[in-house]
């Protein structure tokens, strides 16, 4: 039995987590960590889990919860997993943290985009970025995993097997991405107010959203150089999804059948990733409540360029799902154990 300990466990991201986990039998979640709800029922703030918890909401201390749990996960803001591990909690259990504080390697990067000082910058070397797509066998071996952004797992996937091999110029990659409005957390804000979403879309952080220097880190990897993208996000009228459409000038002349081989060389074997037919475009809706990412692409002679589609579901591939998933590597066990659901629909 894997104990399992979640600290954030009332937010979104630990909520969607602690619904995958308990459909294991072998997991037992040991702790629902809060701050606001210490002492309440879990499930009397989520009521979807009456009849499968009957525990309180503990607080979110790290070193107390690495006494009992084998994996900890932190569903909780920038900057409170950086700094609270430590080298003796690491000894004792592992953790995979849903927060950005551990995915940039270069401390300076992380603290311009996210303006807060690093707590732990001696740790960040040694975390292992969790896309289990490219970083598998690293993932296996790890004590800190850094569980990717939502739209950087998006938006990479859609495009790291082009700029992998080399068919497009990565430095002209534009991605528009778009989510639902979990990705924007539980958290009382007038920007995710019903009325304020309903009925409207719009772009937000601008040529400057922090999940830029993560998408172009691990671009950079694929590339074997610097990649500057730019990135626009966009916030739509609806609970979960993340939509990314990225254009990218072409440097060689390739038909549809070439580029749909390259997507199926790094894909074919990849149980999470469905490549689509090529200019099939992928929907939110088709894995709304899984771990998919369905990816798609379509040319277009007529500019040079190549328009690369994805879609996930934000909570799930986006942030739950990829955590579980990395638990899974991390406990040597099948990497879609627990993940196997169908997208919901309608
Ligand atoms: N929502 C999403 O789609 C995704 C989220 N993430 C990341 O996951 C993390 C959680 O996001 P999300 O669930 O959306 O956020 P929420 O705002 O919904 O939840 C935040 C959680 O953290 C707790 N918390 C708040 N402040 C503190 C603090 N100072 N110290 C400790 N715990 C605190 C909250 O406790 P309480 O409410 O009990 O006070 C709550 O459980 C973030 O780092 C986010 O960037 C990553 C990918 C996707
Ligand atoms: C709609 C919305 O507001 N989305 C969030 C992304 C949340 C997320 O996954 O980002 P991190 O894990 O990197 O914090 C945003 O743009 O900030």
């Amino acid at each position: 039995m894997i104990k399992a300990g979640i600290i954030g466990a009332t937010g979104y991201a630990g909520a969607e987590l602690a619904r995958l986990l308990l459909q294991r039998e072998d997991v037992e979640i040991v702790w629902y960590g809060s701050r606001s709800y210490v002492g309440e029922d879990f499930a009397s703030i989520y009521r979807n889990t009456s009849h499968a918890v009957n525990e309180p909401c503990k607080d979110d201390d790290m070193a107390k919860l690495a006494e009992i749990a084998d994996v900890i996960f932190t569903a909780t803001p920038q900057g409170f997993c950086a700094s609270q591990v430590t080298e003796d909690i690491l000894s004792k259990t592992k953790i995979i943290d849903l927060s950005a504080d551990f995915r940039i390697k270069d401390v300076d990067i992380y603290e311009k985009w996210y303006k807060i000082k690093h707590a732990t910058p001696q740790f960040i070397g040694e975390a292992v970025y969790g896309l289990p797509e490219i970083n598998r066998e690293k993932i296996k071996g790890a004590r800190l995993i850094a569980n990717p952004g939502c739209y950087p797992t998006c938006s990479f996937l859609s495009t790291y097997p082009l700029v992998k091999e080399g068919i497009i110029d990565p430095n002209t990659i534009i991605i528009d991405a778009k989510s639902g409005t979990s990705g924007a957390g539980r958290s009382a804000k007038v920007s995710s107010l019903f009325c304020e979403v309903n009925e409207s879309m719009k772009a937000y952080g601008v040529a400057g959203h922090r999940h830029t220097p993560e998408i172009e880190e691990q671009l950079s990897y694929a590339a074997g150089k610097p990649v500057t993208i730019s990135f626009t996000p966009h916030l739509v009228p609806m609970n979960r999804g993340i939509l990314v459409t990225a254009y990218a000038s072409l440097v060689k002349d390739v038909t549809t059948e070439e580029v749909k081989a390259i997507y199926d060389k790094y894909y074919q074997n990849e149980y999470f990733v469905r490549v689509l037919e090529p200019g099939l475009p992928p929907e939110t809706r088709w894995v709304e409540g899984s771990n998919f990412a369905d990816v798609s692409f379509k040319l277009d002679p007529r500019t040079k360029r190549v328009v690369m589609m994805g879609a996930i579901d934000n909570m799930v591939k986006g942030a739950a799902g990829q955590a579980m998933q990395n638990m899974n590597l991390l406990f040597g066990l099948p990497e879609n154990t627990g993940l196997k659901q169908v997208p919901v629909f309608p």
